[in-house]
């Protein structure tokens, strides 16, 4: 017979994975319990009262009850005494009960534990051989979440324990259930299609479409291919960056990273499927996922797809299929017409998805161009770069809008002639993006000749400043000088309406002007991957006077380059504003991340000697931060900025949820709770349904009571499952359609006046995987410091005590709370110190895999990071979790850090 309480670890580890489904740290359990019971008695067997399905507790509902029996059966020939049957610390207390009678599930108080002994007889005590005895465990929960307890037998001169689980749910939890068990398709790869197959009919471009330079293909050199399969590493990147070698050295790391962005494509090859005929010209292929965009296909995207065969040595040549239409998961291709000619209803093809090489060409393309740059551009150096700007003095309509630092950064922008970049920076929230505005509008007054672009990683972040550009305070930017360049790619409803007459739109879809229109606009805002555009319909180097980057640190080296390397003449003043404490680049090979795609050219730019003294001239750092209560800015400040950001609120938001918080004057609050992290169908992401009702009881209670509008309230979570569950049971249940609920990295450069975050986790087992692959909140300390200052008045998070106190960072911010009276919820673990380990650190500040960066998936159709960490698949991981392939290890590189594997290959691991 099972038993809860003594499973081994590697058994409870069976029972979790199988189902998915973790919610407890189970050794906690065993070793919070004094008594020291058996495992099991020669004497008697007792049975498993709620005992876990397929690694799923038993449900109950809020309020209401839920009963199960436990049969206790002598098995000797002799009476055995019962000398107690005792429930021992129930959690939350006193959410259990014994009873000898079945009771009525409605029934509303049970006895107490001490009075359960007294209703036995002296012959109810004395277990007969043959005649189990059986007793009623009854549980009703006032809240939702984990509801554990441990029944005690005393029997004979036994003590035997049986652990409890009950999950209780409420109606959102319960409409959020998976109706899909998960499950993980593992197929071997097979290698990607490159060469030997014929080609597809490509859509049309309209005229606007056509640039004047052409985009060459850049495709990956056979050599590095080859390399990169004996896992070693081109030469070149054992030599480390230089000016000599830094086309080379790049354009090698994008390939290193292309290689790794098909092998992650490869996890949605298709095998033994059928294609319909749609109309004379069309086949339309199935593909399971593509609304949630795993794979990630957009009109223009190609398919490979052969006829399948039954002999593997068979030799069947590929066919490209070009996407020219996609309808909810369905995608009509257009191969040569052979294929189209020989295409029968049954016939079963193998297929395999490329991914949009466009943004990856583009990248390439800058840093070729990075030859004709100026050497102060890329490596600035101390004896080349004697700049003394002659700042400019600022209207006092800006500067008291500025503080001292800002005021001197813009006055010394103003001042500017071009050459090394000017930095920005600071910690959250110090106005940096309010200084690169504050900067653009009077260069726009003062020079009738400037011309200015800015750039931001994101299609959110461009937006909010061409918001905050054209905002009422600036009338002196006329709407027909400024220009919203997109992607062409980017959906007309991903915009605000009221955007969208600086846009260009034609057809229902974005386009790019011809060179003559663009040439008239005097400020042009894009995303850095879209500021490509510029350059392929003729923008000329020395054309834009000012370069502005927001968010710099978030961008990586190439990214940087898009704008900079087509566009900069001598005299072109380039601005970065970002803070390389924050998130940096998304980058999905770990080779790649970790010789440089992972750190930005700010970043870089702060290890050159001329940044790091921190010239004036060439960079401000901001130290003010308006954002967040000074009690949400503490713990970052201390932790990340050694305590010298200095909290000054800009506007107190009104306080209409203080009633929310046990601590009035402390606005933040750590909701614990012990829910389930389950994953459902093939999707690998996480999501907790417990926590996500939390989210939304908070959120109905800060709408319907407190008086809060949509846009005033944020849910920052790690998985973008949780994300997708939280968005729609806010529709479902209230049609808000309006609260932003995303990763962290949708949120970077955002505030809002309450942000809720959802930790997710609830599996100690777990942890450790995340740890390895830097997914999920904990041991990421850049992700820790986004997420946990996004709040202006209000921060709450939900989350696992007991799981998000093994990070050094969340742990920190547990005990903040609960110190200050600020906790409610499940009960808390022991205090304990967690020690950050310095060398996980260090890689953590590169390491940031879990974003999902609006727009890089929707303009370059490239899969969103969510997914590609959640489910890329590589192979040779063995159970432990260790690589087996050898680590590459160029000579002169040190190569120390630990080998880092995706989430897929960890759980495998366990079957
Ligand atoms: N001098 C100022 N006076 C009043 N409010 C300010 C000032 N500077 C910035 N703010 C306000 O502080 C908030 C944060 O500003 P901003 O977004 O520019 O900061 P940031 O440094 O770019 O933030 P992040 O590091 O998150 O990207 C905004 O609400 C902004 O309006």
């Amino acid at each position: 017979m099972a038993t809860i309480g003594y499973k081994s670890d590697d058994e409870y580890s069976t029972i979790t994975d199988k189902g998915d489904i973790g919610f407890v740290d189970f050794d906690k359990y065993k070793s919070s319990y004094s008594y020291n019971p058996n495992e099991e008695s020669d004497i008697v067997v007792i049975s498993v009262p709620f005992p876990l399905i397929e690694g799923k507790p038993k449900s109950g509902f809020v309020g209401e009850t839920v009963v199960d029996s436990i049969t206790i059966e002598n098995t000797t020939n002799e009476t055995v005494e019962l000398w107690s049957i005792k429930i021992y610390d129930s959690k939350p207390e006193d959410s259990f009960t014994l009873s000898l009678m079945k009771p009525p599930t409605a029934c509303s108080d049970l006895e107490y534990v001490e009075e359960f002994m007294e209703s036995f007889s002296l012959e109810d005590r004395m277990l007969q051989p043959g005649r189990p005895l059986t007793v009623w465990l009854t549980c009703k929960p006032k809240e939702i979440g984990l509801h554990t307890s441990a029944v005690h037998f005393n029997v004979g001169d036994d003590n035997i324990e049986r652990l409890v689980f009950v999950l209780a749910e409420d109606n959102v939890s319960q409409s959020l259930a998976s109706s899909r068990p998960f499950h993980r398709n593992r197929k071997k790869k097979a290698p990607a299609v490159d060469v030997g197959f014929v080609g597809g009919s490509r859509p049309t471009r309209d005229s606007c479409s056509i640039f004047r330079h052409k985009l060459p293909s850049y495709s990956i050199p056979r050599d590095v291919r080859e390399m990169m399969e004996k896992r070693k590493f081109p030469d070149v990147i054992g030599e480390g960056l230089s000016r000599d070698n830094y086309v080379a050295y790049f354009r090698t790391l994008l390939s290193i990273e292309e290689i790794k962005m098909e092998e992650d494509m490869r996890d949605y090859d298709m095998q033994f499927v059928t294609m319909k005929r749609r109309g004379q010209h069309f086949l339309s292929l199935h593909v399971p996922g593509l609304a949630e965009r795993r794979p990630s296909l957009v009109v223009r995207d190609h398919i490979f797809a052969k006829l399948a065969t039954a002999y593997a040595s068979e030799i069947i040549t590929p066919y490209q299929g070009y996407i020219h239409r996609v309808e909810a998961e369905d995608v009509y291709l257009k191969f040569d017409k052979e294929f189209h000619d020989n295409h029968v209803g049954g016939n079963l093809y193998n297929v395999q998805f490329a991914f949009n090489r466009v943004g990856v060409r583009r990248l390439h393309q800058a840093i070729e161009a990075t030859e004709s740059l100026d050497g102060e551009i890329l490596f600035p150096s101390v004896i080349s770069s004697t700049r003394n700007i002659q700042a400019a003095v600022l209207a006092p309509r800006n500067s008291s809008m500025l503080n001292k630092e800002q005021t001197s950064a813009v006055e010394k922008i103003l001042g500017c002639e071009g050459g090394a970049p000017y930095i920005i920076h600071g910690p959250p929230g110090t106005g940096k993006t309010r200084t690169l505005i504050e900067a653009i509008i009077p260069l726009h007054i003062m020079r009738k000749d400037a011309r200015v672009l800015v750039c931001a990683p994101s299609n959110s972040a461009a937006d909010h400043i061409l918001e905050k550009l054209v905002s009422q305070q600036n009338v002196e930017v006329q709407e027909h000088e400024i220009f919203r360049l997109n992607a062409l790619t980017r959906p007309l409803d991903n915009v605000n309406p009221s955007c969208l007459r600086f846009c260009n739109v034609e057809d229902n879809g974005f386009k790019c002007p011809l060179l003559r229109e663009l040439r008239r606009y005097r400020i042009i805002i894009s995303t850095y991957a879209s500021a490509f555009l510029l350059y392929a319909q003729g923008i000329k180097r020395g054309h834009l006077s000012h370069i502005f980057l927001d968010e710099a640190g978030q961008a990586s080296e190439p990214d940087t380059m898009i704008p900079l390397s087509h566009l900069l003449s001598k005299e072109t003043v380039v601005v970065l504003a970002g803070d390389p404490r924050q998130l940096g680049p998304v980058v999905f090979s770990k080779d790649a991340e970790r010789y440089g795609l992972g750190r930005s050219y700010m970043e870089r730019l702060f290890e050159c000697e001329l940044y790091g003294s921190l010239n004036e001239n060439y960079a401000t750092r901001l130290v003010r931060s308006y954002r967040c209560h000074p009690a949400i800015l503490k713990l970052p400040s201390e932790m990340f900025y050694g305590g010298e950001c200095m909290s000054i609120p800009c506007k107190e938001d009104d306080k209409t949820w203080v009633d929310l918080l046990p601590n009035k004057e402390f606005p933040l609050l750590f909701i614990g709770i012990q829910g389930c992290d389950e994953r459902e169908g093939n999707n690998p992401s996480w999501f907790n349904r417990i926590e996500a009702s939390k989210v939304v009881e908070i959120i109905r209670d800060l709408i319907q009571n407190k008086g809060l509008k949509e846009e005033d309230i944020g849910v920052i979570t790690p998985y973008r499952q949780q994300a997708l569950k939280i968005k729609r049971a806010l529709i479902q249940s209230f049609d808000w359609a309006d609260i932003k609920v995303g990763s962290v990295e949708q949120f970077q450069g955002q505030e809002r006046q309450v942000i809720i975050i959802s930790t997710v986790r609830s599996t100690i087992q777990h942890n450790n995987f995340d740890r390895i692959h830097y997914l999920g909140f904990l041991n990421n300390p850049r992700r820790f410091n986004v997420a946990v200052t996004r709040a202006r008045s209000l921060l709450v998070v939900i989350g696992n005590p007991h799981i998000i106190c093994k990070d050094h960072y969340w742990n920190k911010l547990l005990w903040y709370c609960a110190e200050n009276g600020s906790y409610k919820g499940c009960f808390l673990p022991e205090k304990v110190e967690i020690v950050q380990d310095d060398s996980e650190q260090a890689n953590n500040w590169d390491q940031d895999q879990w974003g999902y960066v609006n727009n890089w998936d929707q303009e370059w159709g490239r899969v969103n990071n969510w997914d590609q960490h959640e489910w890329g698949q590589a192979k040779n991981w063995n159970d432990d979790g260790n690589e087996e392939k050898q680590i590459l290890q160029p000579a002169s590189v040190d190569y120390t850090s630990v080998p880092v594997m995706d989430e897929a290959e960890w759980s495998d691991g366990w079957k």
